[in-house]
């Protein structure tokens, strides 16, 4: 069995390729990093590190590893032969890598009858949906008939904080023990690969939202906040008792909205998010807050993890929510200089002021309540720095 996996980074290496090893596919990983793919070719395999008291070292076999850059050909060529092919390159890079993704699959029309699933592991509501529009887009009408029958691109959610690495081995990739990989069925051409740890439901979007709007929107928050306060890492902001506190109120107003749409159980919610805010706290972990705080203006968008819910809860409770609306605040004054997102967000608040970013990035008109409780919290916000 052969996986083909876009993205060699940290969920790439240490979670889905880890996962796809285990359960004893061969794993071409597919990358434009030099230096891993020489290394990942030179080694044929890796460590991962579980970062808790157990100090639990596990090796990756049977990997290698292609530059889509440099080996078209050969991708091309592992595509027609592929079983699965997964990606984890983040939701910006997505629209790249369809075009090789479309031809690779449009060669394999020819020789491999056999179905296809792709699955696209980006912290994004409908991932895998959004690859196929992009895929499609460079087809014709009669491929899009044959693509529809012969590749399935499923949705998913993958959960695992994996931080920056700061191993002496470039390969080695230090991973919190806890992982949730769960991925939609609904769009299946035939029978999905088994992959030991890939758990299959039917409506992703309870799951989806949960773990987008809880991990994530907790993450973003003490993130935003911890920058505010020229903190270093997850943890350092976690120790933060205010930063807690607003992480905390934050998860309450976005589970408000979750038990209210989903049904899930409030108990059960809660200690999701104890959890949640157990992981964020992990001492093993070195976690930068630049990493997590990363393009600001994608974690903007409407359907992302502070504005979907902040906006959510408006709709829902005719109330403001406090900690989301801090925590989108905190996100308008990231200003740090090596985040292509965060200059972009900085010069377009310059230009138009923040009401214009927030019409711009997440389509809310000046006069929602949202924006001048936003607006309110930035003021707060610089007169506590
Ligand atoms: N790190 C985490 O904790 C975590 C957890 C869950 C989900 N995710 C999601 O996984 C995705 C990847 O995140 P990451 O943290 O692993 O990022 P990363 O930067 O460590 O890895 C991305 C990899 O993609 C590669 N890449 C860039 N352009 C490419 C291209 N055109 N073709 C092939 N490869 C290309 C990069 O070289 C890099 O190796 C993101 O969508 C992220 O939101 C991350
Ligand atoms: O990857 P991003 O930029 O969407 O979000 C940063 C972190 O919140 C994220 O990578 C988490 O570590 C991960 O989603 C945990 O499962």
């Amino acid at each position: 069995m052969l996986a083909v996996h876009f993205g060699a980074g940290n969920i790439g290496r240490g979670f889905i390729g880890s996962l796809l090893s285990k359960s004893g596919y061969e794993v071409v990983f597919v990358d434009v990093n030099d230096e891993i793919v020489r290394l990942l070719n030179e080694k044929k395999e890796y460590r991962v590190l579980i970062a808790d008291e157990s100090g639990k070292e596990e090796v990756i076999r049977n990997v290698s590893a292609v530059n889509s850059q440099k080996e078209y050909d050969k991708v091309i060529h592992y595509l027609i032969e592929a079983d699965l092919v997964t990606t984890a390159v983040g939701p910006n890079i997505l629209p790249v890598i369809s075009s090789t993704l479309a031809e690779g699959l449009r060669k394999r029309l020819s020789v491999n009858p056999k179905p296809l699933h792709i699955i696209a592991c980006e912290n994004m509501i409908g991932g895998s949906t959004f690859l196929k529009e992009k895929v499609f887009e460079k087809i014709s009408e009669e491929e899009k008939s044959l693509f529809e029958k012969n590749y399935g691109f499923l949705d998913c959610a993958v959960d695992r904080i994996v931080p920056n690495q700061k191993n002496s081995d470039p390969l080695t990739v230090t991973v919190e023990p806890f992982f949730e990989w769960v991925v939609e069925q609904k769009n299946a051409v035939g029978d999905i690969p088994k992959v030991k740890g890939m758990q299959l439901v039917h409506d992703l979007m309870p799951y989806i939202e949960r773990k987008l709007l809880t991990v994530n929107t907790g993450h973003a928050i003490a993130a935003y906040l911890g920058y505010n306060k020229k903190l270093q890492t997850i943890k350092e902001a976690m120790d933060d008792e205010e930063i807690y506190s607003d992480v905390q109120k934050a998860l309450s107003e976005s589970g408000a909205v979750l038990v209210k749409k989903y049904g899930w159980d409030e108990n059960e919610h809660q200690a999701y998010i104890e959890k949640i805010i157990h992981r964020f706290t992990n001492p093993s972990i070195s976690d930068e807050i630049v990493r997590v705080a990363r393009s600001p203006i994608r974690k903007l968008g409407a359907n992302d993890r502070l504005m979907k819910p902040a906006k959510q809860y408006y709709e829902l409770f005719k109330e403001v929510p406090i900690g989301l609306t801090k925590g989108i605040a905190a996100l308008l004054l990231f200003d740090y200089k090596e985040d292509p997102e965060a200059i972009e967000l900085q010069e377009t608040i310059k230009k138009v002021g923040m009401e214009g970013a927030l019409f711009q990035y997440s389509q809310l008109e000046k006069e929602h309540p949202l924006v001048a409780a936003i607006q309110k919290q930035v003021e707060w916000l610089k007169e506590s720095k």
